[in-house]
């Protein structure tokens, strides 16, 4: 297994880096980003995973996202892993668009053609990238949290709905919460699936509500000046379903923010502080 160091930065008293590996989950080279906090030596500490949204890698949330003193004040590692593979020989959306292909790998295992030799980032965050994360970082990967925005929320969602109990916790900001019913999610699921929608069920958060799956509780918190809102995001279809199917959830209207990393690092402390609750707990 080939592991790299990009650089490390002491913050807060802890390390931020960047860590380079090649994946064997996409057959690319990654790049991902791990904050460990000040810890006596010899102790583990809870992991909180963040995936990001479209057009992201590590860096935004890493350089925007302002994590780093509640996680070394909580004792929280924090990971972000990029949005798709990347590299020669990885296919792009046909027009280069932004919401498919390269920072676009919407957390799903492609099975059609040419996306499903490399994008496979389902098992490359439920299963690669833990294994490295437990290897190389003093993570205690029986507490675990997970988090993300828009794609990254989507991501968030469908992969702890799929995983019970392997996640203590489940958080997002602005998630896209029915690939199923939005513009950008019919692109993906129909580029990296193809057209048998009931594929697409094991990658939309409400689909797997109403299929049965649920969480111990969930935090959303969503702008209501996100100009995503209505055609893309759709949140208050998962108000709907959490209340149709009794799943316990705190989803937050939050006036006058938008879909930015100025909304995200304004709420992403209290994320935090709720998930390290219940890792602690
Ligand atoms: N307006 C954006 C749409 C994509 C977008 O807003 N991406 C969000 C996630 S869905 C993001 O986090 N962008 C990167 C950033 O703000 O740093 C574009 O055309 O690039």
């Amino acid at each position: 297994m080939t592991f790299e160091t990009v650089s490390e930065n002491t913050a807060f008293g802890g390390v931020q880096g960047v860590y380079k590996h090649h994946s064997s989950a996409t057959g690319t080279d990654m790049t991902f980003s791990v904050y460990v906090p000040p810890h006596a030596e010899g102790q583990i500490l809870p992991v909180v995973w963040f995936l990001s949204g479209l057009t992201c890698t590590h860096a935004n949330v890493t350089e925007k996202g302002e994590f780093r003193r509640a996680c070394a004040e909580l004792g929280l590692i924090f990971v972000a892993p990029d949005t798709s593979p990347r590299g020669e020989g990885v296919p792009d959306d046909a027009d280069a668009a932004y919401d498919f292909g390269l920072g676009a790998g919407f957390y799903v295992n492609a099975t059609a053609s040419p996306f499903d030799t490399h994008y496979r980032m389902q098992d490359y965050i439920e299963r690669e990238l833990p294994d490295i994360i437990a290897a190389h970082f003093p993570a205690d990967m029986q507490r675990q949290a997970i988090m993300g925005h828009s794609m990254g929320g989507h991501g968030a969602l469908t992969i702890s709905l799929r995983n019970p109990g392997k996640y203590k916790s489940t958080s997002a900001f602005s998630p896209i919460v029915s690939p199923l019913n939005c513009p950008w999610g019919e692109k993906a699921l129909g580029g990296y699936l193809g057209d048998d929608r009931a594929q697409w069920r094991a990658y939309d958060s409400v689909a797997l509500l109403a299929d049965g799956a649920r969480l111990p509780d969930l935090l959303v918190d969503q702008g209501l000046a996100d100009n995503f809102l209505e055609s893309q995001l759709k949140t208050h279809l998962l108000v709907e379903q959490c209340a149709a199917v009794g799943q316990r959830a705190e989803i937050r209207m939050q006036p006058g923010y938008d879909h930015s990393y100025y909304f995200i690092s304004t709420f992403m402390a209290e994320h935090l502080a709720w998930h390290a609750e219940r890792l602690n707990g």
